[in-house]
């Protein structure tokens, strides 16, 4: 499986897009959230909505959301189709109600339905998404009261969606037997809402050497060389994991 990042960046980064990811097999290509800079970021990697198979969306915020409303739009009036939404079956309403229903409601088109062929996907359970893409969900801590969902593919590698530090997890996921993690990372401390770089360095080195640090700040380059074992995720390189 090959991962590219379409952007890396934190919410308030604009050096670096939305923390975005293309991930492919066989030429199939699942998008992983969809922020307000997708459109443009997708656009700049020579890609149009309709070269996207499905999109897998890890909570409501709007540098994981923001472009479903121009990916359904365009979806729509542009190709004719409805996109694969795969999203856990928790989201499926705050989505409509709280994000997209404002922008896309026209009669008589008044339903999530009416504009993602949706796929409601169940925390903890696994689904093959496509033959060599494999996902579960895992419930990880964000916002209090605000649920968001990181995953897991093919069993082996991590994909933080936006979460707090959780060293047990990463412990657990590790000898579990994945192999790369990709985490968002707030450079400076305190995370709030993130893991921090200074929480992630707490991490035996063992787990640090799987560590790919993302969603980061613009001000990422006067990091490098301080994060330990971890490394940067490039945007727009692809990596095989
Ligand atoms: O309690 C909070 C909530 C949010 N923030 C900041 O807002 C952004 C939210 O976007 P993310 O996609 O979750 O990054 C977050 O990065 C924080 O910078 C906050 O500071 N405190
Ligand atoms: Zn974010
Ligand atoms: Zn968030």
């Amino acid at each position: 499986m090959q991962i590219q990042m379409l952007g890396t960046g934190g919410a308030f980064a604009k050096k670096y897009a939305n923390n975005n990811a293309l991930v492919e097999v066989d030429g199939f290509k699942l998008l992983v959230d969809c922020g307000i800079t997708l459109p443009r970021s997708l656009h700049d990697a020579g890609y149009s909505f309709d070269d996207l198979d499905a999109v897998l969306i890890s909570h409501m915020h709007a540098d994981h959301v923001g472009g479903l409303e121009e990916y359904a739009f365009q979806m729509m009036f542009r190709y004719g189709k409805k996109p694969v939404l795969y999203i856990a079956d928790t989201l499926v309403e705050p989505l409509w109600e709280q994000t997209l229903r404002g922008g896309l409601t026209q009669e008589p088109l008044t339903a999530i339905t009416d504009f993602f062929d949706v796929r409601p996907i169940k925390e903890g359970e696994e689904y093959e998404i496509h033959p060599g893409i494999k996902v579960k969900l895992i419930l990880t801590d964000h916002i209090a009261g605000k649920l968001s969902y990181s995953f897991l593919f093919n069993e082996n590698f991590f994909y933080s969606a936006d979460m707090k530090f959780d060293g047990a997890l990463l412990s657990r996921l590790s000898n579990d037997g994945v192999e790369t993690i990709f985490h968002d990372c707030q450079l400076t401390s305190p995370g709030v809402v993130h893991a921090s770089l200074d929480e992630l360095l707490t991490l035996p080195e063992d787990i640090q050497e799987k560590v790919w640090l993302m969603h980061y700040h613009d001000n990422m380059e006067e990091f490098i060389g301080h994060t330990g074992k971890m490394r940067f995720v490039q945007q727009h390189e692809v990596y095989t994991v």
